[in-house]
């Protein structure tokens, strides 16, 4: 699906970078996870997606990556049909992944963990490193410190900026917040949209609910593998429905969780 918009002198129909249509995926035989979601995200926009634990948020950027088996439905990429590519064919076609977990390579450097963001194009290693390192200034001044030394927080930063190095146009993150005090929780926010900013169309799966659609420009809340209800950041903030249902706990459940973490991160 596209959307048409009135522009000076006539209309122009915009493609979405990535569009998901009526998504069933899981992974066990019989049990599906995705009964049918619908997402779309427009150049340059900041989705949000949030819900439920085991609502299938995460399984749903897996299903968009590659990473989880796609029973019907489609994903597209700039209107080109990509279901069931795998990850390393999307990462070139400009798909970028941040696990949530597992997401550097502890024994190499911070430098080396960006290099091998770019194993797929080595040739454009100065280049790119710049471009980062002017989006990541401390990773520039820490880059022979070995990932596995670093905070969490840090190491998420180090995790987006490898997904980076291959200039997506789209960057897919899975709960980037999680595991953060409150502030690095902000600091991550903060990044997210700087990075978006700069172009980069951006599908983001958080816990923090509340300051996810603080943050972004379009929000869908996930509910047993379904659309429950999507709209603008602000527009789901302030429903009643999804205050009362989506809302109410699970912000403070999620600050409560959060402990703290060293001063200095990056
Ligand atoms: N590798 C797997 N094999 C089998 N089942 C899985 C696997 N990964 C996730 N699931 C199941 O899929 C369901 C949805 O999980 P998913 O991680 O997508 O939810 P979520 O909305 O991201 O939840 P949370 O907020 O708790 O991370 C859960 O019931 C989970 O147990």
């Amino acid at each position: 699906m596209t959307d048409t918009l009135s522009a000076a002198g006539g209309t122009e129909t915009r493609v979405p970078v990535m569009q998901a249509t009526d998504l069933v995926a899981g992974y066990l035989p019989g049990i599906n996870i995705l009964n049918g979601c619908n997402l779309d995200v427009y150049p340059g926009e900041l989705i949000g997606i949030i819900g439920p634990n085991g609502a299938g948020k995460s399984t749903l950027l897996k299903a968009l990556f590659g990473l989880v088996n796609v029973r019907s439905g489609s994903v597209t990429l700039k209107g080109e049909n990509i279901t069931g590519h795998k990850a390393n064919k999307l990462v070139q076609a400009g798909v970028g992944f941040v696990p949530q977990n597992n997401n550097v390579f502890p024994s190499l450097t911070i430098e080396e963990n960006l290099q091998m963001g770019l194993f797929l194009r080595p040739k454009l290693l100065k280049e790119r490193l710049a471009a980062i390192f002017d989006i990541f200034p401390v990773l520039a001044d820490r880059r022979t410190q070995r990932a596995g030394s670093l905070s969490g927080g840090e190491r998420q930063s180090v995790a987006m900026a490898r997904a980076l190095m291959m200039d997506p146009s789209v960057l897919l993150l899975d709960e980037p917040s999680a595991g953060l005090s409150p502030v690095r929780q902000d600091e991550t926010f903060i990044r997210t949209r700087r990075i978006n900013k700069t172009g980069v169309s951006i599908i983001m799966v958080e816990q923090n609910a509340r300051r996810c659609l603080q943050i972004c420009d379009r929000g869908y809340v996930l509910d047993q593998g379904r659309n429950a209800y999507t709209g603008t950041g602000r527009e789901l903030a302030d429903d009643p429905k999804v205050i009362e249902l989506y809302l109410g706990t699970l912000a403070k459940d999620v600050e409560a969780e959060s402990g703290p973490e060293a001063p200095g991160a990056i």
